[in-house]
């Protein structure tokens, strides 16, 4: 079974006074998905938006919200975003190894997509149990650099990742962070 590639241009290097028309922007030159980076400056060394931003963004659009949850307590941010309406909502797995069956439960019970993301550190193999469970995630988020930031070298090494996931699971969404190659627009 083949997978459709999707564009999800990270709106972290937005102008953010102009979230909106950035998004718009984006969807306009093809984007797929919105990535939004949530980030609590406590699980990374960085504050950026939370559900109150993404409660603007949706009056101004209908697309696809794919919410990165670099925080410590993603649980406690599952029914604000999906009141605030996220689309996709993906938490990392170091953060929540002994909640991750609960969490994927309430965000699928709130109308969103769970994904899981892991660190560069973090071996493949710990995205298993929740790709195989019987309520599974429906997405793997690779990160090729340390959450936090954007405009940060890419690590090429993690690609690997990437092609063990995809040998072991040919029909899973993968999400992988890539460099900046092309410029969308002036
Ligand atoms: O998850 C992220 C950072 O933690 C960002 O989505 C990603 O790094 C964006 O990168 P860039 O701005 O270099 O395209």
């Amino acid at each position: 079974m083949g997978v459709t590639p999707k564009i999800a241009p990270s709106m972290l290097s937005s102008d953010f006074a102009n979230l909106a028309s950035e998004a718009q922007r984006m969807l306009h030159f093809g984007a797929d998905w919105l990535h939004m980076d949530i980030m609590d400056g406590h699980f990374v060394p960085n504050l950026t938006i939370g559900a109150p931003v993404i409660e603007s963004l949706r009056k101004h659009t209908k697309g696809y919200l794919d919410c990165h949850l670099m925080v410590t307590n993603p649980l406690d941010y599952v029914e604000p975003l999906a009141k605030a309406g996220a689309s996709g909502f993906t938490f990392h797995v170091e953060t929540s190894k002994d909640n991750w069956e609960e969490l994927i439960q309430r965000i699928k019970s709130h109308g969103m997509t769970p994904g899981v993301a892991l660190k560069p550190g973090t071996p493949i193999e710990e995205v298993y149990p929740l790709v195989e469970a019987g309520n599974p995630v429906e997405m793997v988020l690779v990160m090729t650099v340390e959450p936090g930031f954007g405009g940060q070298k890419f690590m090429p090494e993690m690609m690997d990742k990437v092609r063990i996931l995809r040998k072991k699971y040919p029909s899973l969404d993968i999400e992988v962070l890539i460099k900046k190659f092309i410029q969308i627009g002036s």
